[in-house]
C-alpha cells in the first residue's frame, strides 16, 4: 500500500508568508512526521484530512484518491474516511461523551442518545474503558479519558488512515507512557496506516516505521526507524523545541 502525498500550499498572514512544498511517497504502513515548530507539521496532515486546500498537488492512499488539482478531485473531509486525532483532541464540550463518539459517524448528532453508542463505536469503548463515562461531558473526564474518546471517535469511523497530530503531548510522563503503549497495540491490531506527527524521538520508535523529517515546509530527510534513533542519539540532545520549554 502506497501513500502519496504531493502539496503546494502557499500562506500568507500579514506580510508573512510560508510555503508548503511536501512530497512524501511512502510504503510503509506506520510513518512518523518530524521537525521543528512551524516547520509544516499540522498544515500537511490538515490538506490530507481535507480541511486545508491545497493550490497544486495530489493526495492518494493506495489507489484511492482523496485530492488531484489537476484533475478536479477534492473530497470532503466526511468522504475521506479519515480518523484524525487532533492535538488539542478536538472534542464538543457541549456534547457527552458518547455524542462526541458517535459525532464522526452520523451527522445528525442531536438524534444521537446521550449515554449509549452504536455497534460501531462499542468495540472501542470497551477496549478504552470508557463506559462508565459515556454520559458525562469533557470537561468531567481526565485527560487520559479525553484521549481515549478522541482515539474512539477516531478509529469508529473505520478509517482508511489515521492521522495522530502529537497525541500524547497533553499527558503526564506516567500516562504518556500507558497511551503509546496503547496506540502501539492498536496499530498492531487494525491494518490501517498511520502518520504520526511527535517531537519525542521516543514516539517514533515505538510508533512509526518510518521517518520523515520536515523543515520550512519541504520533507529534508527520510529515514528508518533504527536510523532517526541513531542519529537522534548522536546529535545533541538540546534542541530548539527544548529550549523553548525551558
Ligand atoms: N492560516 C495560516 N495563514 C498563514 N500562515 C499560517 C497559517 N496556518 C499556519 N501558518 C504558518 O505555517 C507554518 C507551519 O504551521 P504548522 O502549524 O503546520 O506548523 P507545525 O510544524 O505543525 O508546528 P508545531 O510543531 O508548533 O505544531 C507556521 O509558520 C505558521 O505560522
Amino acid at each position: 500500500m502506497m501513500m502519496r502525498i504531493h502539496v503546494t500550499k502557499s500562506l500568507r498572514a500579514g506580510n508573512r508568508e510560508f510555503l508548503l512544498d511536501v512530497h512524501l511517497d511512502a510504503s510503509a504502513r506506520r510513518i512518523a512526521l518530524v521537525g521543528p515548530s512551524g516547520s509544516g507539521k499540522s498544515l500537511t496532515l490538515r490538506a490530507i484530512a481535507g480541511l486545508l486546500r491545497p493550490d497544486a498537488g495530489m493526495v492518494s492512499i493506495g489507489d484511492k484518491v482523496l485530492f488531484d488539482a489537476a484533475q478536479g478531485i477534492a473530497l470532503t473531509p466526511r468522504d475521506r474516511r479519515l480518523g484524525y486525532l487532533q492535538q488539542d483532541y478536538g472534542l464538543f464540550p457541549h456534547l457527552t461523551v458518547a455524542q462526541n463518539i458517535e459525532f464522526g459517524l452520523k451527522p445528525g448528532w442531536r438524534n444521537s442518545p446521550r449515554s449509549t453508542v452504536g455497534p460501531a463505536a462499542r468495540r472501542w469503548v470497551e477496549a478504552f474503558g470508557l463506559q462508565g463515562v459515556l454520559e458525562s461531558y469533557p470537561a468531567e473526564i481526565s485527560g487520559g479519558q479525553q484521549q481515549r474518546v478522541a482515539l474512539a471517535r477516531a478509529l469508529a469511523v473505520q478509517p482508511r488512515l489515521l492521522l495522530l497530530d502529537e497525541p500524547l503531548s497533553a499527558l503526564d510522563a506516567g500516562l504518556r507512557k500507558a497511551m503509546r503503549a496503547e496506540l502501539a497495540a492498536v496499530q498492531m491490531g487494525l491494518d490501517i496506516p498511520s502518520i504520526l506527527i511527535t517531537h519525542d524521538p521516543e514516539d517514533a520508535r515505538v510508533l512509526a516505521d518510518r521517518v520523515f523529517e520536515i523543515e520550512d515546509g519541504r520533507i529534508v530527510r527520510e529515514s528508518s526507524r533504527d536510523e532517526y534513533a541513531l542519529h537522534q542519539s548522536s546529535t545533541p540532545s538540546i534542541t530548539l523545541d527544548a529550549l523553548k520549554m525551558a
